[in-house]
């Protein structure tokens, strides 16, 4: 029988580092595995960043998923009083063990070895059982701050609440269906272009449209969109509420329609000052912003910006 060869870095079963190192992640000394996401931060700078962005106060316990080497464990343990760090992978549980080892940070730093989705996680979150009833999800608490300086987008807050308002009236149907599909939506934009135009000495067209206007304008609200992978699907019944009844109709729009518009002869019938309002509506949608098949909770940021801006270009105000 052949001699067992031997590791001259002393065996694979004592260590899982490939070479002895004081320091691994610095050294690299074993190898990160991309599927487990192991992009280990290495500017201790953008660490110190993220730790401060958190505004750690020395009495809070902190939950860290996926420590890696420490590098993150050992700035937030500057900053509180206690970290519970859940790490799937052996080898940098051991690490992050290791930074703190004979040190008094050691008492305060717990280690789970395992994958944070199959552990039971001491209680972070506000969990169902604390509430009576008990809802079908569990809570997180978010900290959410508003953004100050030039970090500050410079529009009309009051703009941007009506705006998205509208958006996150069904945050699960298409902006094309909340701003198209709502009559009391298109009232209401018809209400505040009325408005501006008033202020901005721009005439409104209050004539009748005739039958074929108004048809054309019916069919073009018409949509189709099934909801992509990921979405939740409660809110989607293939069929917008074109005209019919809406009971998704915040109260603040119903009060607001208590305002005068004025009313066309027939039911069926609109004013083309209210088809140009559609109209302008459908463009900022699907011409200008694009955004028309996308639901607001998948929106961003960004998208809202644009939004705002490409109503406001064509005089649509929502205050
Ligand atoms: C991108 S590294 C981050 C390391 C460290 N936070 C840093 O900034 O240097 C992600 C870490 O999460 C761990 N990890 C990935 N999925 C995990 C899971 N489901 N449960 C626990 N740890 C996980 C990986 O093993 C890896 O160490």
């Amino acid at each position: 029988m052949g001699k067992a060869k031997t590791s001259k870095r002393g065996g694979a079963s004592s260590t899982p580092y490939e070479r002895p190192a004081k320091n691994a992640a610095a050294n690299n000394v074993f190898k990160f595995s991309k599927d487990f996401g192991q992009h280990i931060l290495k500017n201790p700078g953008i660490a110190e960043t993220i730790v401060a962005k958190a505004y750690l106060k020395p009495t809070d316990t902190v939950l860290e998923v996926g420590p890696g080497t420490g590098n993150l464990t050992v700035k937030i343990l500057e900053q509180a009083k206690k970290v519970i760090a859940v790490e799937m992978d052996p080898r940098m549980a051991a690490e992050t063990t290791k930074r703190v080892q004979g040190k008094p940070e050691q008492k305060r730093l717990e280690v789970l070895l395992g994958d944070v989705i199959k552990t039971t996680l001491p209680s972070f979150d506000v969990g169902r059982n604390n509430f009576r009833p008990p809802p079908q999800v569990d809570s997180s608490v978010v900290r959410i701050e508003p953004k100050l300086g030039s970090e500050r987008p410079n529009i009309s807050f009051e703009e941007w609440d009506g705006m998205l308002r509208v958006c996150f009236n069904r945050r699960n149907k298409t902006l094309r269906a909340s701003w198209l599909g709502n009559k009391e939506v298109l009232a209401m934009l018809e209400r505040n272009y009325r408005l501006w135009c008033a202020t901005n000495d721009i005439p409104v067209d209050d004539t009748v449209a005739d039958e074929e206007e108004d048809d054309n304008e019916e069919m073009e609200v018409d949509e189709n969109v099934p909801p992509s992978a990921g979405d939740e699907e409660e809110e989607w019944g293939g069929i917008m509420d074109v005209d019919g009844e809406d009971d998704d109709t915040p109260s603040f729009f119903k009060e607001s329609m208590k305002a005068e518009i004025p009313k066309t002869k027939s039911k069926r019938k609109k004013t083309r000052v209210a088809l140009l309002v559609k109209e302008k509506v459908r463009k900022v949608l699907e011409d200008v912003t694009e955004l028309a098949d996308k639901r607001s909770g998948k929106c961003d940021e960004n998208d809202f910006l644009r939004l705002l801006a490409a109503f406001n270009a064509e005089g649509i105000h929502f205050s």
